[in-house]
């Protein structure tokens, strides 16, 4: 029995304000992090059904089957949907999943006791700390899942059921890259959310967490916030893309009286000092455009954590480093000073590569660990492709259409059956 897909499909069309009927809804699952909330679930969709190569057709009357170890089971259509919400203002998550009617979609089956009704999968530090605030305002119990769990099984799930969902940025080029199913392991994964988790990974569930740092995507956005007054990640990131990192960072160059330092393979353009610039001038921080700060410090994060992706890499002989987490936010310009990171230092020997669904890795593996149940087993059997996503973006554009506002909702057409 495998996770099998011939692509993926977003849309945002019924991710705001349409109520699904409760029947229709199960596996709502959350990642709550340091910084945002992850929300995932399956809503049923009866109307079309897909067959063994992609293609959509009306629904009849009696639903695919699929067998496994002797048994039938049926083959249920429908999507998976995201949102995401920031933590510190999780009473809109809460309002979000009371509006939507998702109270009882943790479990799927009519015959679930009640009182398993109430109960769904939670991830992420947040599900121990807002345990009580979710069952004095909705009722429902979270039951927790590790969040390392999680993220591995999140991560194997999209790398092996979601076409064209992982890819290389270089130069401003987007390249997709094929998965070999009998050959992902091992990889590094490194998962970049509020701090930053790197994790050695050998099969489903079989994985060590090798490193991390503390300096990720909340120092990024803390920083960022304190130094440029910016009222919102996206609008530091949008900042950050007007920038020039040169006018505070001090590079080889600035060093070297604009010479390469060649012995050592250090290009005059080379950084030799994040923010180095700003001591040797007579200024203050209002003498800083505010964007070329917020590029200096987007450059210093992603430069720093591109770098000791590699040196765990390296650690383990790891030639392939899969990045995730909400910090990347499918920006051209982290992506692209990551790949670069890790390029220049292994001398072209890792690659560096990105998820299309990269902060939701935590939710998803929690929505996966619905299959332990007994009784609610699920299996994502297809993820159906509607939008060619083969065409290789300018920077701007990945960062328009993978960013979105907080509350977006996007979705994955998929069919899935339960066992
Ligand atoms: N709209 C947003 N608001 C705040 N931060 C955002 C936003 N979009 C992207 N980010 C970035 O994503 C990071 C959070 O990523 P993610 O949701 O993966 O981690 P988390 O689960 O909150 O953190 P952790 O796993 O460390 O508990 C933030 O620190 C910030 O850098
Ligand atoms: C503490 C977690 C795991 C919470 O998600 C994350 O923020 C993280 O990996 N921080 C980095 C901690 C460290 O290894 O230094």
């Amino acid at each position: 029995m495998e996770a099998r897909c011939s692509g993926i499909e977003r849309n945002s069309e019924d991710g705001g304000s349409k109520a699904l009927a409760p029947d229709e809804i199960s596996h709502l699952a959350l990642d709550i992090g340091g910084t945002l909330i992850k929300l995932v679930y399956f809503s049923r969709n009866d109307s079309w059904s897909v067959d063994d190569k992609g293609a959509k057709s009306p629904k009849g009357d009696s639903p695919l089957r699929v067998s496994c170890s002797n048994l039938d089971y049926p083959i249920l259509y429908g999507r998976i949907h995201f949102a995401k919400f920031e933590t510190i203002k999780v009473n809109e998550c809460l309002e979000f999943i009371r509006s939507k009617k998702l109270l009882h979609g943790g479990c799927w089956h009519h015959e679930a006791p009640v009182s398993d009704k109430n109960v769904i999968k939670a991830t992420g530090g947040g599900a121990y700390k807002f345990a009580d605030l979710f069952k004095e305002n909705l009722g429902l119990n979270l039951d927790k899942e590790d969040e390392m769990d999680c993220l591995v099984s999140g991560a194997n799930f999209l790398l092996k059921a979601v076409h064209h969902e992982a890819f290389t940025y270089m130069d401003g080029q987007k390249e997709f890259v094929q998965i070999d199913h009998n050959d992902l392991y091992p990889y590094l994964l490194v998962n970049i959310g509020s701090g930053v988790s790197m994790l050695k990974v050998d099969g489903d569930g079989k994985f060590e967490r090798v490193s991390g740092t503390n300096v990720g995507g909340g120092t990024f956005w803390g920083l960022g916030r304190l130094l440029t007054k910016c009222k919102s990640f996206d609008e530091l990131l949008e900042l950050s893309h007007q920038g020039n990192n040169r006018v505070i960072d001090m590079l080889v160059g600035d060093i070297y009286g604009g010479m390469d330092y060649s012995k050592f393979g250090l290009a005059s353009t080379t950084i030799a000092s994040s923010f180095g610039k700003a001591i040797s001038e007579n200024k203050e921080l209002e003498d800083y455009r505010p964007e070329d700060v917020a590029r200096s410090l987007l450059r210093m994060i992603s430069n720093n954590i591109g770098q000791i992706s590699y040196l765990n890499a390296l650690r383990f002989g790891l030639k392939r480093i899969f990045f995730g987490g909400f910090f990347i936010r499918g920006h051209a310009y982290t992506m692209d000073t990551i790949s670069v990171a890790v390029n220049f230092w292994s001398k072209g020997e890792a690659k560096a590569m990105f998820l299309r669904h990269e902060g939701f890795l935590g939710a998803l593996g929690a929505f996966m660990s619905y299959e332990k149940n007994n009784y609610d087993g699920l299996m994502v059997h297809q993820l159906v492709e509607q939008v060619s996503t083969s065409a290789s973006y300018s920077g701007d554009k990945i960062h328009s259409s993978l960013a979105g506002d907080l509350n977006d909702s996007e979705s994955i057409g998929c069919s899935v059956y339960t066992t």
